[in-house]
């Protein structure tokens, strides 16, 4: 049975100056009896169902989940607040910590409060900018593997399944960062901790947008075999920490220079030992977590884009041949920091399609925001993709078009233009540590690639499809390569 919610879209309510709008005065969409919005929110592509909300009912209003009311946010100036007023007036949705306690797992990601802080100040230090300079040389080695292999594969006309190969890229890349482990899925196919983490991440998702805790009562094959990976990774890890303190005591003088994030927190826990082994665990296991899948998948967004785009494409080897001309990839950190316009393309990537493109979170007391009073317990799903996308923020939003990011020379001057208003990584002080790092991944995989090849997608466009298990990704995006 379908019941009627309020839609107040062509006149929504506006704040009084003297008492805020508060949630029960939002609109609906249309919601089924008993379960409300549960049946269109159960599906993969959940943000593109509360993308369509935003266009029926307008960019503030409340869905119900079996009789829990949510807040989804699509305005920029509220999230952008919301963001900033943490760790003190809102949190991460706490189901997010509880999930992710419950599997062991205490880091910066599920901390809050005071907690947080700590977590906050080693990650900050291990992802600085000195060092992800130093990181440069294992981007290089890995962006390097990947050009032999995708060359074999060019060579043998083979199709590239992007979204797969790129999370084999990046579990390379972001194993040996987090604990130098020399990971190479790229050429060797299967490893051990890959097999783990690729049944340990749709769980973690699964489990923080189910609406009922089943596995508690009880435990499917799948959520066996995740119990299983779970010990088996933690095992790992731990045997992983073991090594590094002796290596620590052995070497003192990585303590000014660690190699790896994991040998920054050993640093950390024997300076103050304000640091457990099971928190070291769970930062290099966050590192895991936040880091691999939204980096994988933002290089193959960019790919579905150059793709499409050969005159973009040129130019990236243009650029790229003009700075490190005779060799496949960058040979120096300071040669992928010089590559301004594939830069520009990354970003455009990350606006168009934000792999993050909402973030929920709930208030920790009553706050009023622009006229709207958000009550203690109250989570807003907060849509961030909306904004990225609308005209009144960038002109032909929907084009992909590296040049607005370019200030001489962009063919847009005067239009609208509204960088701030970009969450693909957050806001406020529990903004993407990993940004850096991130951004020097993708500039320089992608240079890489079009350097090396022309690229051309196997399927049509309108066939790849956004779905979102913890991040958004392109599913059945299929390439072809060809060395140029
Ligand atoms: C394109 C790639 C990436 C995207 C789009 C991305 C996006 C995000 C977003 C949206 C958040 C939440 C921010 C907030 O709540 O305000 C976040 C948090 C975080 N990210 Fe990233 N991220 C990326 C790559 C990375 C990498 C490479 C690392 C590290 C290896 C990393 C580590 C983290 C950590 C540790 C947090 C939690 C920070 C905290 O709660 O204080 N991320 N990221």
């Amino acid at each position: 049975m379908n019941i009627s919610f309020i839609d107040t879209k062509d006149n929504p309510p506006t704040p009084m100056t003297t008492s805020p709008i508060t949630s029960s005065q939002l609109p609906s969409p249309k919601g089924k009896f008993v379960v409300g919005h549960l049946t269109q929110f159960k599906a993969d592509n959940k943000h593109q169902v509360m993308e369509r909300w935003v266009e029926e009912v307008g960019d503030l209003f409340t869905i119900s989940l079996l009789g829990k009311k949510f807040i989804v946010s699509a305005k920029p100036e509220i999230n952008k607040e919301i963001l900033r007023l943490r760790p003190g007036k809102f949190r991460r949705f706490d189901k997010i910590e509880e999930i992710l306690k419950e599997m062991g797992i205490l880091g910066v990601f599920n901390a809050e409060g005071e907690a947080w802080r700590k977590h906050r100040l080693i990650t900050m230090q291990a992802l600085n900018r000195q060092n992800v300079e130093g990181f440069f040389p294992t981007i290089s080695k890995v962006a390097d593997r990947l050009w032999t292999k995708w060359n074999a594969m060019a060579q043998a006309g083979e199709t590239i399944d992007v979204q797969k190969e790129m999370m084999r890229y990046t579990v390379d890349i972001t194993t040996e960062i987090a604990f130098g482990y020399p990971m190479n899925t790229l050429e060797k196919g299967e490893d051990v901790i890959q097999t783990h983490l690729e049944k340990i991440f749709p769980m973690i998702n699964a489990r923080i947008t189910a609406p009922l805790p089943l596995w508690r009562l009880i435990k499917s094959k799948k959520d066996k075999a995740f119990d299983t990976a779970m010990v088996e990774i933690k095992s790992t890890v731990h045997q992983l920490i073991e090594e590094g303190k002796k290596r620590l005591v052995e070497h003192p003088e990585i303590k000014d220079h660690p190699n790896n994030f994991l040998e920054a927190l050993l640093v950390q826990q024997a300076n103050e030992g304000t640091f457990s082994d099971d928190e070291v665990f769970g930062n290099v296991f966050t590192m895991l977590l936040a880091g691999e899948d939204t980096t994988s998948n933002s290089i193959s967004w960019s790919l579905y884009y150059l793709a499409q785009n050969p005159a973009i494409v040129d130019k990236i080897r243009q650029e790229a041949n003009d700075i490190y001309g005779n060799s496949h990839t960058p040979s120096t950190y300071e040669e992928a920091s010089a590559l301004t316009y594939t830069d520009a393309v990354v970003q455009e990537s990350l606006r168009i399609k934000p792999v993050t493109p909402n973030l929920y979170m709930t208030a920790l007391e009553d706050v009023e925001i622009e006229g709207y009073l958000f009550q203690k317990g109250e989570t807003i799903m907060m849509q961030n993709k909306v904004a990225q996308t609308h005209p009144d923020n960038f002109i032909r939003p929907d084009e992909f078009m590296p040049e607005r990011w370019i200030s001489s020379g962009c063919p847009m001057h005067g239009g609208a233009h509204s960088p701030d208003i970009i969450r693909t990584f957050g806001g406020g002080s529990r903004f993407c540590p990993g940004k850096g790092l991130a951004m020097s991944e993708l500039v320089i995989t992608l240079s890489t690639i079009c350097k090396n090849f022309d690229l051309e997608l196997a399927v049509r466009p309108e066939e790849v499809k956004e779905v979102f298990a913890f991040s958004m990704f392109p599913e059945n995006l299929l390439i072809k390569l060809k060395a140029v």
